[in-house]
């Protein structure tokens, strides 16, 4: 029986030699990792690196990954895609419930990401920053002590994606649940997350905190090193730049 001690500083997140491979080729070569509860991580690697296949094993959607190591992570988990994966037959407040009960809490978490008088559109009648939001409002309502994210804003176009990017760190900051955000975007990492993970030959290759405060503008100059530090841990010079 783990003490209260113990209870309260085990991570959120807690990795241990988890390996996984397709076909002979290891994409996940034994890695070791932790999240503290509530930290805001994000996780950078090349294409093909492994980055979506992590975030796929700790959600436990990747049955053939257990057994290969330790993973132990919490019960309540939300995962957003790059894809609203919103149900087209149903309206967004529908979508947002989705398998719990609660209209309140529905319209609250609506209100929440600002679609407020939006919950009786249709999918398809949401812009996709609207429906990247909605599908937010449907990750707020089951309250996850872990939030995955792959790619949330790969498909927004880029004034879109800045006022996402407050959105989420206005909801961390509001319901603090640990979050693992997976991205190409070296400039979204460093704005948003408090830790960047980069994922290189089946291994965390660098894992870098990130300290200047918050709200963080693309143009802090304090974020300069870092952009930098982590370009340089993805392999990119300024001639491929
Ligand atoms: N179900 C699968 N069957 C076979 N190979 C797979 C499967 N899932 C992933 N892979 C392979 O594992 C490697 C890592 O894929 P993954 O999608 O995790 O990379 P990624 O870093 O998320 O890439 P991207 O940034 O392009 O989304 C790739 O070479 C991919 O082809």
């Amino acid at each position: 029986m783990a003490t209260l001690t113990e209870q309260l500083t085990r991570p959120a997140v807690r990795l241990r030699g988890l390996t996984r491979s397709f076909d002979q080729r290891t994409v996940l070569d034994g890695i070791d990792l932790d999240i503290p509860a509530g930290q805001f991580v994000a996780l950078l690697g090349h294409s093909g690196s492994g980055k979506s296949t992590l975030l796929r094993a700790i959600a436990g959607l990747d049955h053939e990954v257990v057994g290969s190591g330790q993973l132990t992570a919490p019960e309540r988990i939300s995962v957003v895609f790059q894809d609203s994966r919103l149900l087209p037959w149903r309206r967004v407040l529908d979508n947002v419930l989705l398998g719990t009960d609660g209209t309140e809490k529905g319209r609250a978490a609506l209100d929440e990401v600002g679609l407020k008088g939006r919950e009786r559109a249709w999918p398809n009648e949401l812009s996709g920053g609207e429906a990247q939001r909605a599908a937010l409002a449907r990750s707020l309502v089951r309250e996850p002590e872990l939030l995955l994210a792959d790619e949330p804003f790969g498909a927004l176009d880029a004034l879109t994606r800045i006022k996402m990017h407050a959105l989420l760190r206005e909801l961390w900051e509001r319901h603090r649940p640990s979050v693992l955000l997976v991205t190409h975007d070296v400039d979204e990492a460093i704005v948003l997350a408090d830790r960047v993970l980069v994922l290189e030959e089946g291994r965390i290759g660098l894992d870098l905190a990130i300290e200047p405060p918050h709200p963080r503008s693309y143009r802090d100059p304090l974020l300069g090193e870092y952009r930098e530090r982590l370009l340089k841990a993805l392999g990119v010079t300024e001639d491929h730049a």
